[in-house]
């Protein structure tokens, strides 16, 4: 009789272990968000690796722990690796707890993994998901709006028909919808404005509408309406309504069952707002734009009780009515622009005004160059790059994008299904643009002629590097959080020193086996005081290749025309320093002097006046020696009249390249963002940023 006594023995033990493993994993998850555990028997048992954040799911956790006893509810929340099961006694709590502690639950489909649930007692499901006492802001509830009388009338005026999948009538995953006026298409989150359903809203709620007008509420009637029925247990995912399809102030009534529903702050604040039967709640400001809205799939609500205590209330069958004002799609982009008076994007500045040196460096060096050169820019600009593309397919539809400093727009074709609107400082790029079809306007990324806050995605793609100090770095990155709406998104490019990675060559070096000579990596000085940005040089080659630098698309062209373009000649760009230096002045007061390369720099004339800038021409496809630089971009001509004859300009960029965690640090500096995302990619930086 050994035996059992052993096995009893080590059974005891197992359990015991068990049970040490669950106490560790109370103190670690359930503490963590204010779960407090019971050591005595009650009615609610936590499940530990339960929740939908293991791949659990209500049906699972509802079929094994029914055969326990009589159960009331079961509790999963989002992301999160528990639940909650509330019985209807503490036998069956107890008895489901002595029964299913440690039991295995095999892989699915949504969990590769086996999973042990753990199970502890609680005396209640936490706060969190009880009504809170405060509202996210600009969030307006009014309760008892309408009558019992009204509230009745409402109801019988929607016809709901078994099964039906129409335009007008829809079965959802968690609910069914109708929609009046527009159909709300789930699928672009839009409505389409040339496709008006049969049925505008339906006039027993004219009432209600003129009520809401004239008190204030809205200054508007609205056009659409989206009636959603939600049996116990349903739900709609946390979502923000189209910010660009509809106006400011969207308005739901309840009608039928109470519910909680769910605000969540893109920085993780949660709140929930109790939505009692007969109450109108609008959205304005920050409760419509910044937090997502939803009501999680359950069958009961925790509600306060006049008596301040909390209590498990059973949802019932619950109606509401979302009343929204389409923006009309045409009015949609021109609502971004500003208007005269909007002082906070100084849309009303010169932008050829002169105001520092170094304005005049990037006019000269940047923006001149690029006017010159747009035509043959844009024909090296074709092929979209992978990972920005990647961003832009991320977006959801009906999202509006601003792509900063667009070049040729290159990036604006790619998802279609957001709302575009692109700016560059070179009004030949601008025109290329809108010849291509896309709405394009000439501004400058330190002032973005755009609403505050009006936009969800911005991208500025290669433009950051071409300006001289790092408080005109900073500005810019301001600009281009400034014109984000909280919880949008922003991707920046700028090139980057390192040129090579774990030992590997970006395309801009790789190009180099094209060249003949590649000693050195500066061929020249130039004192930046150039009146005009281009130099004759003579030369008689008529193979060339496109400018692929970090920024572009390294393509080759053959040029049998009679226009062709290098952007690096050996002839002329060889050691010595055969690019004319101009004489003149010196740009004074910028260029971060730590960074400046003091070779090229008078040392009497850099402690007068901060610095001044003598700029190292770059040698196309070598290394970076020092941050800025002039980058040369090179023009063949060859007349018709003479074909022996070629003449080649040479352009110069200004450059700033960024060294790795300068982009980062950069963007620490901006307030009202956090960076969520960095990486390398082929010889650029890219940071993706959010504003909060
Ligand atoms: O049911 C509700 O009150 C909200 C519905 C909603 O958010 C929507 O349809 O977008
Ligand atoms: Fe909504």
């Amino acid at each position: 009789m050994a035996a059992p006594m052993e096995e009893q023995e080590t059974s005891k033990k197992s359990r015991r272990k068990l049970l040490k493993k669950i106490l560790r994993s109370q103190q670690t998850v359930l503490k963590r968000d204010g779960i407090e555990t019971n050591n005595l028997c009650t009615k609610i048992l936590c499940v530990i690796n339960g929740g939908l954040d293991v791949g659990v799911s209500h049906d699972e956790i509802s079929t094994i722990f029914s055969s326990h006893g009589d159960m009331e509810d079961i509790v999963m929340l989002p992301r999160k690796p528990y639940c909650f099961v509330c019985f209807a006694r503490e036998h069956d709590a107890e008895v489901a707890m002595e029964k299913l502690n440690g039991t295995e639950l095999p892989p699915t489909d949504h969990r590769g993994n086996p999973v042990t649930l753990y199970i502890t007692y609680v005396s209640k499901v936490p706060q969190s998901l009880s009504p809170s006492n405060e509202f996210p802001p600009g969030l307006i509830l009014i309760p008892d709006f309408v009558t019992e009388d009204y509230a009745g009338r409402l109801l019988s005026a929607i016809i709901w028909e078994d099964s039906a999948n129409s335009a007008e009538q829809r079965s959802l995953k968690h609910r069914q919808v109708r929609h009046y006026g527009y159909e709300f298409k789930y699928g672009i989150n839009d409505v389409d404005i040339n496709d008006p359903l049969p049925n505008g809203i339906p006039p027993v709620c004219n009432d209600l509408l003129s009520d809401v007008k004239l008190k204030g509420i809205v200054n508007y009637i609205p056009d659409q309406l989206t009636v959603n029925k939600y049996e116990p247990g349903q739900g709609i995912p946390p979502h923000v309504d189209t910010p660009a399809a509809f106006e400011d102030g969207i308005m739901s009534l309840s009608l039928g069952s109470q519910v909680l529903m769910d605000f969540r702050h893109p920085d993780g604040r949660h709140l929930t707002v109790l939505l009692p039967p007969r109450s109108l709640m609008i959205m304005t400001g920050e409760s419509r734009y910044l937090w997502s809205h939803g009501i999680t799939p359950r069958k009961s609500d925790i509600v306060r009780m006049e008596s301040g205590n909390l209590n498990v209330v059973k949802r019932d069958v619950r109606i509401s009515f979302t009343f929204r004002k389409i923006i009309p799609p045409q009015e949609r982009l021109s609502r971004i622009l500003p208007t005269f008076n909007d002082k906070t994007s100084e849309s009303d500045r010169d932008l050829d005004q002169e105001v520092t040196d170094l304005e005049k460096l990037e006019k000269e060096h940047v923006h001149q160059v690029y006017e010159e050169i747009a035509d043959h820019f844009s024909g090296t600009r074709h092929t979209p790059w992978p990972r920005i593309v990647d961003f832009l397919n991320s977006q959801p539809p009906g999202a509006l994008m601003a792509d900063i400093g667009c070049g040729n727009g290159k990036y604006l074709g790619v998802n279609p299904s957001m709302y575009q609107i692109g700016s560059d400082r070179s009004s030949n790029l601008a025109t290329i643009c809108r010849d291509r079809q896309f709405q394009v306007f000439v501004g400058d990324v330190m002032t973005i002629p755009l609403k505050t806050s009006s936009m969800d995605v911005s991208i500025c793609i290669a433009v950051i590097h071409h300006l001289s100090n790092q408080e005109r770095r900073l500005k810019a990155i301001e600009e281009l959080v400034r014109i984000l709406r909280p919880g949008g998104k922003c991707l920046i490019y700028v090139w980057a020193m390192e040129q090579e990675v774990n030992k590997v060559k970006s395309k801009y070096l790789k190009e180099k086996k094209f060249e003949k000579s590649d000693s050195g990596s500066i061929s020249s000085t130039v004192d930046c005081t150039i009146n005009k940005n281009s130099v004759n040089v003579s030369m008689d080659g008529n193979i060339v290749k496109s400018d692929c630098m970090g920024d572009t698309d390294c393509s080759l062209i053959s040029a049998n025309g009679s226009e062709t373009w290098t952007e690096n000649d050996p002839k002329c760009n060889g050691d010595s320093e055969i690019n004319v230096v101009r004489k003149g002045p010196s740009y004074s007061g910028g260029i971060d002097s730590s960074l400046s390369d003091t070779s090229t720099c008078k040392e009497d004339d850099c402690s007068k006046e901060m610095s001044c800038i003598k700029l190292a021409v770059h040698k196309n496809r070598t290394e970076f020696r020092q941050q800025d630089l002039l980058v040369p971009w090179e023009r063949k001509s060859k007349s018709d009249s003479d074909k022996n004859n070629t003449s080649k300009c040479v352009f110069h960029r200004y450059y700033h390249v960024f060294m790795k965690g300068e982009l980062e640090a950069l963007c620490g500096k901006v307030r009202g963002c956090k960076v969520i995302g960095g990486y390398y990619d082929q010889g650029n930086w890219a940071v993706i940023l959010e504003k909060l």
